[in-house]
């Protein structure tokens, strides 16, 4: 174990960050199965990083052959900076999201399903304009199912009712798939395969297909599936809590052949239950791989004690957890205050006025961040920072990359990188080239009748009448230069040249839309830093699948100073010295949409990641008033389950306030717990109720959680909840 010891000498040496015991054996046992069960901000990513380093600096294992997975592109792209800076090497391998990693599979494998290699990532912008087209060529409406609601309803069906889809896509021939589309007549049917049809017209992949594609070409080729796993030889996978169903059977498959695989994750900061994470992967983890060795993290080098105090006694109020208290290693002076406001109006005026207090006593706006549970909290915030000249930048909302003018610039260089018919549409005419609606059914049909894509519609059909007022032939001429001179040229070149031949950005200073070409501004900064950070040559293709994959969170970046504005879910991982967690009521946080026992555990701990961001300072406030329902509006529960001795008050809520909240969290714990019941009388079954008597159950209503039943001594049936007593009689 001499490598061993080297560590050892190097992580406890002054030029190296200094890790702790645990976090020593988390890095320096390569092999087998390890598990590292860690809390919050206790170094898990410092330590996967560290991971790394070890194995390819001490170990000499190449980072080609290390898979290294994170929940967010963030999170890759840090952790690859944090690398090349340790191990000097351009080459950080597979550093990556899930989805991310399928990406580089298809890339080179996509070949063994006949995809090509220029196969699309779509995100939802782009599947909403697939949807648009499946609504208008067959008449459907938002108020059929909207957009949003249609998302979901694939994505469902992807995953659990039709999982086998993607032989569909896979092994049915094109047309066959238009024509199951043209003859479905449900609405459900009509948009799932009209999608499925659209998808695979133009070789598109979403989210979901990238797992499933891929899982399918390792089941169906056994020497893809073995140089895979042979490559992959140390799998290390960060957040585990959060992996969901697929990504774990890809995770079991890569990591078949060595059989070294690292996780590492915090039960606590599940969050993501919603979406189909499940913490019992990483609880059941050693038995579905024997041996594993499990390390425990629980010192925490992030938060002041008064913030951890506050953390510990807020989660562990969760009763199905495995009991862990976080270990203070800092010892400055930090509080947690909860205040409470007469209205949001004054609650956002505090937050600003602290914002402010802070800032002059030497705080930077861009170490201070606004959490919150719902995006139309920040309203407000927002509203009070906007007065007080808050230099503020929000992370929610719409997504800088679904952004109109972002999303136009992207399909710019998708025209020329692809030529696909989702880009074509839009951007032709924008900036206006006179190729409206008229011309642009000409091309559909034109297309549809040749077999070909929309812009090799234009190009052939560039001579006929239709076309002749308008800019066609300019639009034909700029593609074909671009796609000439493109290739080797760095992206961020390609990029501000063509907003600028094409006239896109003189368009929107014409409109005077500044905060347009400030987002196209930032876009190009971050084209520019991809291929400063990404190491080897980024090529258009490259670029275009690589920001497909992007989230609203990628685009926080730090280089500002200003506050940052976000929900918890886009906090995760993240740190801030002050943070400020505003409209905690009832309601809001845990969401009124809680209706498990279970779900406001996933709520709490909701809490408890927001709460574990914060460095130095932690600020919790709520508001009286009223909610969107009408309702009264109390202190969040989960403030009252902070031990007091943790909290400073400033304008604490009247006593008879807080036992009207406490009685309101009652009504909704018996209300969760209704409907927790279960119906355990049959149809047909006789019982006895307390008052009514004898009767029959004649049927059960589910929704209601009801029976409904025929008592003999009345003459109609009644419907009796699952929560009252009755006994079986016979
Ligand atoms: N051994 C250590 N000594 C001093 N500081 C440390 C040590 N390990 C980690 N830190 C610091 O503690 C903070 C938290 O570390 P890190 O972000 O790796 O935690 P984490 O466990 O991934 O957090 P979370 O799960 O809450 O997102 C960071 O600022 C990091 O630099």
């Amino acid at each position: 174990m001499e490598s061993l010891t080297t560590y050892h000498e190097l992580a406890t040496s002054e030029a190296a960050p200094r890790l702790n015991e645990a976090q020593l054996e988390a890095v320096t046992a390569t092999e087998g199965y390890v598990r590292v069960i860690a809390g919050a901000g206790t170094g898990k990513t410092r330590a996967l990083t560290e991971r790394f380093a070890y194995l390819v600096n001490d170990l000499g294992i190449f980072p080609g052959n290390i898979l290294c997975v994170t929940f967010t592109n963030k999170a890759a792209n840090e952790m690859r900076h944090r690398i090349r800076c340790l191990t000097g090497d351009n080459d950080t391998g597979y550093i990556n999201t899930f989805h991310g990693f399928c990406v580089s599979v298809l890339q080179e494998d996509a070949h063994a399903v006949q995809y090509p290699k220029s196969f699309m990532v779509l995100d939802n912008v782009d599947i909403d304009a697939m949807l648009q087209i499946v609504y208008e060529e067959r008449g459907l409406t938002l108020r059929d199912m909207t957009f949003s609601a249609a998302r979901d309803m694939i994505e469902m069906l992807k995953l659990k009712e039709r999982p086998d889809y993607f032989l569909d896509m896979l092994a049915m021939p094109l047309e066959n798939l238009h024509q199951k589309y043209l003859s479905a007549t449900e609405a459900r049917d009509i948009i799932f395969y009209g999608y499925l049809y659209q998808e695979k017209k133009c070789f598109g992949l979403d989210y979901n297909d990238l797992i499933v594609f891929t899982l399918y070409i390792f089941d169906v080729h056994e020497d893809i599936k073995l140089k895979w796993q042979q490559r992959l030889e140390y799998i290390m996978i960060d957040e585990f809590q959060d992996i969901d169903a697929l990504q774990y059977r890809l995770m079991d498959v890569l990591q078949g052949y060595h059989k070294n695989l690292f996780v590492v994750g915090d039960p606590d900061q599940t969050i993501y239950t919603w979406r189909g994470a499940d913490v019992r992967f990483l609880l059941d983890f050693d038995k579905h791989y024997p041996g594993t060795h499990t390390v425990l993290m629980l010192e925490n080098y992030r938060s002041v004690p008064q913030v951890l105090a506050a953390s510990n006694s807020l989660i562990s109020k969760n009763r199905m957890r495995i009991a862990k208290n976080l270990v203070p290693m800092r010892e400055a002076y930090g509080p947690t205050v909860w205040h409470h406001a007469t209205s949001s109006e004054q609650e956002a005026a505090w937050i600003a006025q602290g914002v402010e207090a802070l800032h002059a006593e030497g705080v930077a706006y861009r170490d201070m961040a606004v959490l919150y549970r719902a995006h139309y909290a920040s309203r407000s915030v927002e509203e009070a920072f906007l007065k007080a000249h808050i230099p503020h930048t929000v992370f929610s909302g719409v997504p800088f990359f679904g952004r109109r003018e972002i999303k136009d610039a992207l399909c710019y260089l998708r025209l020329i990188a692809l030529q696909d018919d989702l880009a074509f549409q839009r951007v032709a005419n924008v900036p206006k080239r006179n190729l409206g609606m008229r011309r642009m059914v000409y091309l559909r049909q034109y297309a549809d009748e040749h077999a070909c894509t929309l812009y090799q519609a234009l190009e052939q059909t560039l001579d006929d009448d239709i076309f002749k007022r308008t800019k066609a032939k300019q639009l034909v001429a700029l593609v074909r230069d671009f796609r000439a001179s493109s290739e080797g040229r760095p992206v961020s070149e390609v990029l501000s040249s063509v907003l600028n031949v094409s006239g896109y950005e003189q368009m929107l200073r014409t409109e005077g839309s500044q905060e347009r070409l400030d987002n196209l501004a930032e876009l190009k900064q971050s084209v520019h830093e991809f291929e400063t950070s990404c190491g080897e040559e980024v090529t258009l293709e490259h670029y275009l699948k690589h920001v497909a994959l992007l989230t609203n969170a990628d685009a926080a970046d730090g280089s500002k100073d200003s506050v940052k504005l976000m929900t918890i879910h886009a906090a995760k991982g993240l740190e801030f010295r002050q943070v400020f967690l505003c409209s905690l009521s009832e309601g809001v946080l845990p969401s009124r949409k809680t209706r498990t026992a279970e779900a406001m555990e996933e709520e709490r701990r909701l809490a408890f990641v927001a709460f574990t961001r914060a460095q130095d300072g932690l600020y919790l406030s709520e508001a009286e008033g009223f909610n969107h329902q009408g309702a009264a509006r109390y202190p969040s529960r989960f403030l009252l389950d902070i031990d007091p001795a943790a909290l400073e008050f400033s304008d604490k809520p009247a006593d008879d306030k807080l036992d009207e909240a406490r009685n309101a969290y009652a009504l909704t714990d018996r209300w969760i717990a209704d409907m927790a019941q279960q119906a355990s009388h049959p149809v047909g079954s006789r019982v006895r109720h307390k008052a009514f008597g004898e009767g029959k159950v004649l049927g059960i209503d589910e929704q209601k959680r009801a029976y409904v039943i025929a008592f003999d001594g009345l003459e109609t049936p009644r419907s009796i909840s699952f929560r009252v007593k009755l006994e079986t009689v016979g």
